[in-house]
């Protein structure tokens, strides 16, 4: 006759179970992070990590933890919620497997208190390593998307803000900054948060004017600062090294001190005069060949670029433009976005 299971040998199963469904649940995540790393982003090192980190889960899942798996009697495997069977972008699926990641790395490690103390501390570490990963991955995103953009929208106040905006991004807008030199801080975040959560659905970079506290709310992509704003080393040291930071520049010599503070690409301009920057005198054509012959970041021809004009400025050497009216006051925001990109996608002949 088998002897039925004693109280602490029931429990004992219990605390298998939980541990057997957490180390699978923590590699699958891992495996999906990889094969991004791999096959998305072409990066060796991130999916080396993912392997490591695999295979460290692996050793703590041994036959014991797996022969008290009980999948039939597992009422969990019904359970899914309507957000699991849809993503937006891929950053969803990447921020969603992060966060299933860790939470099963901080049930493992609770519960293997209660069987192996150093499998407990072999999975606090980890957990530390994933977000050092994540972390990695999502600035790695945030520079790829960043150097794959070509137009960037920077917003001024609007009664239909959110749905220009929205218009641009369905118009292939990858890069947008929110900036409201006027509106008091309530509205502000409110609107951030807003356009944030736009991006986010359309996996655009957003990034946020002026305000390094309103970008960190509001968990922007980065901040854009200018020649008078916070000085870049300590945005930095409050940004971290995975959030994008830009630069107004008008001459040579800002730029070289902006490249030298390590941002991660800068406005050059204004190129013509606009009302949208009242008394800043345009630095003209000159200083966007200047640019497209010296600079090694991602850099925006900004001020006064409209369908009429792009085609000089492109001429100059401008493979990137920001825009404030041509899209914020256009009628139809998704049709001149992409005659926009569409310019500045034009192959340009090699001499
Ligand atoms: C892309 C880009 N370039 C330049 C600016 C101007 O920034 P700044 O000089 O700080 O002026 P304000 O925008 O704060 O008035 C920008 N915002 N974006
Ligand atoms: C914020 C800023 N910085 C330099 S020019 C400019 C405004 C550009 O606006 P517009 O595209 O409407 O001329
Ligand atoms: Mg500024």
């Amino acid at each position: 006759m088998v002897e039925p299971y004693s109280q602490k040998e029931q429990i004992q199963q219990v605390v298998y179970r939980i541990l057997d469904a957490n180390l699978d649940r923590a590699r699958e995540g891992l495996r999906i992070i990889e094969e991004w790393c791999r096959f998305g982003l072409n990066n060796a090192q991130l999916a080396l990590e993912c392997k490591r980190l695999r295979q460290e889960v692996a050793k703590w899942h041994t036959s014991e933890l797996r022969a008290a798996r009980d999948t039939p009697g597992d009422p969990g495997t019904e359970l899914t919620h309507p957000q699991e069977e849809q993503r937006a972008s891929i950053k969803s699926v990447l921020q969603a497997n992060f966060c299933r990641i860790e939470e099963a790395l901080r049930v493992l490690e609770e519960y293997s208190k209660l069987y192996h103390p150093t499998m407990a501390k072999a999975c606090k570490q980890m957990r530390y390593q994933v977000y050092t990963l994540e972390s990695s991955l999502m600035g790695h995103q945030r520079h790829q998307l960043l150097w794959r953009s070509h137009l960037y929208l920077v917003t001024s106040p609007h009664e239909t803000l959110l749905n220009n905006v929205e218009a641009a991004l369905k118009g292939g807008l990858t890069l947008l900054q929110y900036r409201d030199k006027t509106a008091d801080d309530s509205l502000r975040l409110e609107q951030a948060r807003k356009l944030r959560q736009l991006c986010h659905i359309y996996g655009a970079l957003f990034i946020v004017n002026d305000r390094v506290d309103v970008a960190l709310a509001v968990d922007a992509d980065g901040v854009h600062l200018g020649q008078q704003d916070m000085p870049i080393a300590v945005a930095r040291q409050l940004l971290g090294s995975q959030r994008l930071i830009g630069l107004s520049t008008t001459n040579k010599e800002e730029m070289q001190a902006a490249i030298a503070e390590g941002v991660d690409y800068i406005g050059v301009g204004p190129v013509y005069e606009t009302p949208t920057k009242v008394g800043k005198a345009a630095t003209g054509l000159e200083y966007v060949s200047y640019a497209a012959k010296n600079c090694s970041i991602p850099w925006f021809a900004i001020g006064g670029i409209d369908a009429n004009n792009i085609n000089d400025v492109i001429d100059a050497g401008a493979e990137r433009v920001a825009v404030v009216r041509s899209l914020m006051q256009a009628e139809q925001p998704t049709l001149v976005t992409q005659y926009l990109l569409s310019q500045l996608n034009r192959i340009k002949p090699e001499f």
